[in-house]
């Protein structure tokens, strides 16, 4: 795409053009990649960069660490959920070795979820373009950085030139205004947004968050937003960086220090979108409109504030809708005209690169403190580092206390991936990211909504409006 005449730049096209080596007529640009993240998933590129008598061409700049598979129940592959598990973290491992790329294994106190590694080691930085064979590789977004997830083939490119082709998406901006009411969590912001433009929404886009609802979110909020760009469609989230992005990254181990730290302040700081700035869509969200959310049906989009019903499916104009609607009515075990907030449910979980992180533990833990779930639960911190803070605080404590299981960091139910499963027919209220068929395990029931929420479900053992339990 050709400089946009005169109109000012986005934060987008500041960072794209930035990285950008050629850019020919038509059809893709080649990219630098700052960073490439890796998880088990990228057995498939090593196979292929081994086939073709390749080496890893920059391998600071490549980080990885197993999350997917790894057990919640200890720290070592011997205690990976079947041998095929522990085969794949095995294999991981020894590519990790094999390329020399930065590794964070299964007993480094730095392991974890790599989408909340990443941000929490300061390996991601504004600026930056961040790559990630993994679909939510979007959460990176948040610190002001372009980060979007690619494929194995991509990867394996990347690993090879630390060079990317990729076309340049349209970039719309989504601005959040007026101040969220009270329990009404960044999940809700992000959930509602999916619900107003949908799962196909943001196709074709990047995703500029921006508005004073955004702008007062912890940076911990902003990456629960980011993360989920890719629920919307988008190819990317990103929001602008300021005082809030800096104070989070000063001091992480790989964020730059002394004059480096000063010379970079001096170069985040050009990274806005212009006043001028066009974009190619623009919405507008009121925060103050925005209950806390819940999902009822296969897709994040089917979203409705706690306070409402099932929606009815007949009322559907477009007959496929309505026979989507009605198959996910079906799956979910539920009809329509359903109070939501009387939807039995029959465990929790709180974790994944959604909502893994420390505010999000502390959060739900504030809900649960000196109470007792009545239905069973698994609480995963997305890190290493988040489990240690979170112990620090005795929040570990609360949530033993409550009768939930306190495990160790990986993805875990979220994918369902590492044996972790909700069993056929059985309903889980998650904070993690997708609702779709099959997500948590066979036949599984998943709820989407935030970790007070996912407390308040645990306490009343049914989808339960946060707010009443507030203290
Ligand atoms: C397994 C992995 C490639 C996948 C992704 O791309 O997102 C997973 O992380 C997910 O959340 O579904
Ligand atoms: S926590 Fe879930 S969404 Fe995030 S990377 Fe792991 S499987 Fe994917």
């Amino acid at each position: 795409m050709q400089a946009r005449g005169k109109a000012g730049r986005t934060l987008f096209d500041k960072i794209w053009d930035r990285h950008e080596i050629h850019r020919p007529d038509a059809g893709p640009s080649l990219l630098y990649v700052d960073r490439d993240f890796i998880h088990e998933g990228s057995f498939h590129a090593f196979a292929d960069l081994r086939k073709r008598g390749l080496t890893v061409a920059r391998p600071d700049q490549v980080f990885g660490m197993p999350d997917h598979y790894v057990p919640t129940a200890g720290r070592s592959a011997e205690a990976a959920a079947t041998p095929e598990l522990r085969q794949m973290i095995e294999t991981f491992d020894r590519n990790m070795k094999w390329a020399g790329v930065n590794h964070f294994p299964l007993d480094d106190d730095r392991q974890g979820i790599v989408h909340v590694v990443g941000p929490e080691q300061g390996i991601t930085l504004p600026g930056f373009i961040v790559v990630c064979s993994d679909s939510h590789t979007s959460t990176h977004g948040a610190l002001g950085a372009i980060a979007f997830g690619i494929g194995q083939s991509e990867n394996a490119h990347v690993l090879a030139t630390q060079t990317l082709w990729q076309r340049r998406p349209k970039v719309m901006r989504i601005n959040v205004t007026g101040s969220r009411g009270h329990g009404v969590t960044a999940k809700d912001v992000i959930l509602s947004i999916i619900g107003m433009i949908g799962a196909g929404g943001a196709t074709g886009y990047a995703i500029e968050y921006a508005g004073p609802c955004i702008e007062a979110m912890s940076m911990e909020e902003r990456l629960t937003i980011c993360n989920m760009s890719i629920e919307a469609g988008a190819r990317c989230g990103i929001v602008a960086p300021d005082e809030t992005t800096y104070a989070y990254l000063k001091g992480r181990p790989y964020a730059p220090s002394g004059a480096l730290w000063e010379a970079a302040l001096t170069d985040w700081r050009l990274l806005r979108s212009d006043l001028d700035a066009r974009f190619d869509r623009e919405i507008e969200i009121d925060a103050g409109d925005i209950a806390p959310m819940v999902t009822w049906g296969t897709s994040p989009e089917h979203v409705a504030g706690i306070n409402s019903v099932v929606p009815d499916p007949a009322e559907q104009p477009d007959e496929q809708r309505r026979k989507t609607l009605q198959a996910a009515l079906d799956y979910m075990g539920l009809q329509a005209g359903r109070r939501l907030d009387d939807i039995a449910i029959d465990m929790v979980f709180i974790g994944s690169c959604t909502n893994s992180r420390l505010e999000d533990l502390r959060d739900a833990a504030a809900v649960l403190r000196g109470r007792k779930a009545v239905i069973p639960g698994m609480v995963v911190p997305g890190s290493a580092q988040v489990k240690q803070a979170a112990e620090a605080e005795g929040l570990d404590l609360i949530f033993k206390d409550a009768g939930l299981m306190w495990l160790e960091p990986g993805c875990s139910l979220c994918a369902a991936m590492n044996g972790d499963i909700v069993p056929a027919g059985k309903r889980c209220a998650s904070t993690s990211n997708r609702n779709f068929v099959g997500r948590q395990g066979a036949g599984s029931r998943t709820h989407l909504l935030s970790p007070t929420m996912a407390a308040a479900a645990a306490i009343r053992g049914k989808l339960t409006d946060v707010r009443e339990l507030m203290r």
